[in-house]
């Protein structure tokens, strides 16, 4: 049979098989439906099943149009199709009709290569548009060929298409190198390094949609995506719903703490000097220092004066600041005083209370009693403790209790002596006292603390991880959870939220303050960060991934690579090994996978020519690439007046806001003042590895300035 043919046979019996996965999905839609009007929710078991069904409903909602993108066959001839999310069977006992890429005996489909076909004698990429199947690519797998990239012909079609502003996702197309870092155990924080384009982001984003498959547990919890600007989270905005998933919250380091939002820019000097980790250490000790010291405390009730004595508040102190906030603390201190308060009032110890240490026994007992009503974190003195002696019955002894308990001013005379803190105040009145950074933050030089306390009011970025550090040691009082369905949008309300897992991307731009932020909301460390060293434009000045998370993670990491460039084409990355020379790196560009056949170019153009020449070169892109995009690409200063110069569908941007997009053609602007910008060269590397096809400079000529 001739070639076409054959192609001919294979697309029709893959449209037959598609449109049977289709028609079973539409009946699962129509099944969870129906499940899902019939669940009256009357407990948390309802609402956790009506989770996952409206979780599931979602997913296969969305799997519209790529349901079906691959097919396995096996040796034995046993045949897979995979796809977006598995489709059942008709029966319960059939096998699904459609894998999810997820599934374990999906994995052969990105790992199994021609030099190692684990079991498997053909894998298909098929090609869809909607509902229809356009074409298939067929793989032997039969010990021969060189192992290299996965489904070639599929990848450089993908690779090839133009972009849309968006990022699509890349699960029919995964490479061996990528998959293995998707399915990496949950476990323990990985460090993903790659130069630009080699699908950090694509890795990250499948990676939080297999792990949320594969340990729902995590879903329960939720995940959190760290991006570095709004325009990436936008780009990147698609990726995960498209996937299915709905447990994911995405913020930049400046949005995540809920409704606080920079209000001010800052220098790099200033932004590096509050980015430090010695700040961690400084504003414990500072919130540390909150807490009033020991005194004898005077009660009253009902007229009478009792006297605490300091011995025993010095004890309860210690055991209501152990492993507590600052908030928390204050509220275990209360309640411990309340029945030392009881105690006192109903007159069996105060002798003891008065004279003896050993006194300090019983009321720890019955302390670590009621705080084990009242908190469930379960701190305890670790001191057994007798039951309270005294001329009351047990029953009015605890009548007593709750009267002092719901005594209005017994606790206020208490908030006076110990009054509540707001974190922000608190932070501001810590960063405007030259004394007081003298004493906390003893890594500070005079003039750093001269800069920092001399600056204007309002929160800067680097302001937001030192708030988050303060908050989180005073502790919220009484915050209310939203009764969200979703977890996202419960956990997104939240500063204080717990993630099952936490994506950094751009990792290396992070300061120790940001990872300590990072590392708050995943204590378990169950962290993926994907970054390039060489891309490296903050103010922190690391060179290796070691000075970048050591300070947060210690030795809770293990690293990985990626090595192919996916997205910029080798007419383009052959430029860019000067540039990371230049930065001091010694690491070579990656390999890039395609070419695109187009010459990068440059034109000279006069300092008071630039703006109408970045406009033409923009609008020739324009509508040289018509149906892809185009984006400028220039130093932070030229970035509002040209913005002024350039059609409006063309985005204008510095660098830095161009971390992690893509464009199909680029125009990078005065590459001479990119580089005289701090960390100049490895902004220049981030600006001519952002294009997937075409890459032009505009020089500015100096002579005529002259
Ligand atoms: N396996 C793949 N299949 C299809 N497309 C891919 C694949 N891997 C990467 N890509 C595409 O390559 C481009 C670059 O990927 P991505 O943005 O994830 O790279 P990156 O390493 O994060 O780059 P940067 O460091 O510049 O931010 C994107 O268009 C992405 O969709």
């Amino acid at each position: 049979m001739p070639d076409h043919e054959i192609t001919d046979a294979a697309i029709a019996q893959e449209q037959q098989a598609l449109d049977i996965a289709l028609a079973r999905r539409d009946e699962a839609i129509g099944e969870l439906t129906a499940r899902l009007d019939g669940l009256v929710e009357e407990d948390s078991v309802a609402a956790t099943a009506r989770r996952s069904t409206r979780t599931r409903l979602i997913e296969l909602e969305r799997a519209d149009s790529g349901l079906v993108f691959g097919r396995l066959d096996a040796l034995d001839g046993e045949v897979w199709r995979i796809g977006r999310v598995g489709v059942p069977g008709q029966d319960e006992l059939d096998d699904p009709l459609v894998l999810d890429w997820r599934a374990a005996a999906a994995r052969p489909f990105y790992t199994a290569t021609a030099v190692e076909p684990q079991g498997q004698a053909r894998r298909r990429h098929i090609r869809t548009e909607g509902r229809r199947v356009i074409g298939v690519d067929d793989e032997v797998l039969d010990g021969s060929g060189d192992g290299g990239l996965v489904g070639e012909g599929a990848l450089l079609a993908a690779l090839d298409e133009r972009r849309t502003g968006r990022m699509g996702t890349a699960v029919a197309t995964l490479q061996r190198e990528q998959d293995d870092i998707v399915r990496a155990p949950s476990r323990g924080a990985l460090v993903v390094q790659g130069g630009p384009g080699t699908g950090k982001t694509v890795v990250a984003l499948h990676r939080v949609a297999y792990l949320l498959f594969a340990h729902p547990e995590l879903a329960r919890a939720g995940v959190l995506v760290l991006g570095p600007s709004q325009r990436f989270l936008d780009y990147i905005g698609s990726v995960l719903p498209a996937l299915g998933e709905t447990a994911v919250v995405s913020a930049t380091c400046e949005t995540i703490l809920p409704g606080v939002r920079p209000e001010r820019t800052e220098s790099r000097r200033l932004a590096e000097i509050k980015g430090r980790a010695g700040w961690q250490d400084a504003l414990e000790q500072h919130v540390a220092s909150l807490v009033p010291s020991a005194q004898d405390l005077p009660i009253r009730w009902e007229d009478e004066e009792y006297v605490v004595p300091r011995a025993t508040v010095e004890r309860l102190l210690r055991t209501a600041c152990s492993g507590r906030d600052h908030h928390s603390a204050r509220r275990a201190f209360l309640a411990q005083l309340i029945d030392v308060a009881t105690d006192l009032v109903a007159g069996g110890t105060a002798e003891l209370l008065a004279s003896a240490e050993e006194g300090l026994e019983d009321i720890l007992g019955s302390v670590d009693a009621s705080l084990a009503r009242d908190d469930d974190r379960g701190v305890t003195t670790g001191e057994a403790g007798a039951a309270v002696d005294g001329e009351l019955t047990p029953a009015e002894i605890e009548a007593l209790r709750s009267r002092i308990r719901a005594d209005a001013p017994f606790a206020s005379r208490l908030w006076q002596w110990w009054p509540d803190r707001d974190p922000a105040a608190e932070l501001a009145t810590l960063l405007a006292d030259e004394e007081t950074l003298a004493r906390v933050v003893p890594g500070l030089g005079a003039g750093e603390r001269a800069l920092v306390a001399a600056e204007p009011a309002g929160w800067a970025p680097s302001d937001i991880p030192l708030l988050d550090a303060m908050s989180d040691l005073i502790g919220d009082d009484g915050q209310v959870g939203s009764q969200a369905e979703f977890t996202a949008d419960r956990a997104s309300g939240r500063r204080d939220w717990v993630y099952g897992h936490v994506v950094v991307d751009e990792a290396q731009e992070l300061s120790p303050m940001e990872w300590q932020m990072v590392a708050r909301r995943a204590p378990g460390y169950s962290i993926t960060a994907v970054g390039d060293i060489d891309q490296t434009e903050a103010a922190h000045t690391h060179t290796s991934w070691e000075g970048i998370v050591g300070d947060v993670l210690g030795e809770r990491w293990r690293q990985s690579r990626l090595t192919i460039c996916y997205r910029t084409p080798r007419e383009v990355m052959a430029l860019t090994g000067e540039v990371l020379a230049a930065a001091g790196s010694d690491n070579e560009p990656p390999r890039a996978v395609r070419s695109s056949g187009i010459d990068p170019w440059t034109r000279q153009v006069d300092e008071g020519g630039l703006p109408a020449a970045t406009a033409a070169a923009a609008d020739e892109l324009a509508r040289r690439w018509t149906g892809g995009t185009v984006g400028v690409v220039a130093p932070a200063v030229r970035v509002p007046g040209l913005r002024a110069a350039v059609r409006p569908d063309v985005p204008v941007v510095a660098p830095t806001g161009a971390k992690g997009l893509e464009w199909d053609a680029v125009l990078v602007v005065d590459p001479d003042d990119i580089i005289a910008e701090p960390r100049g060269h490895n902004g220049l590397y981030v600006a001519l590895t952002r294009c997937t096809q075409e890459l032009g400079q505009l020089r500015v000529s100096t002579t005529s300035a002259q």
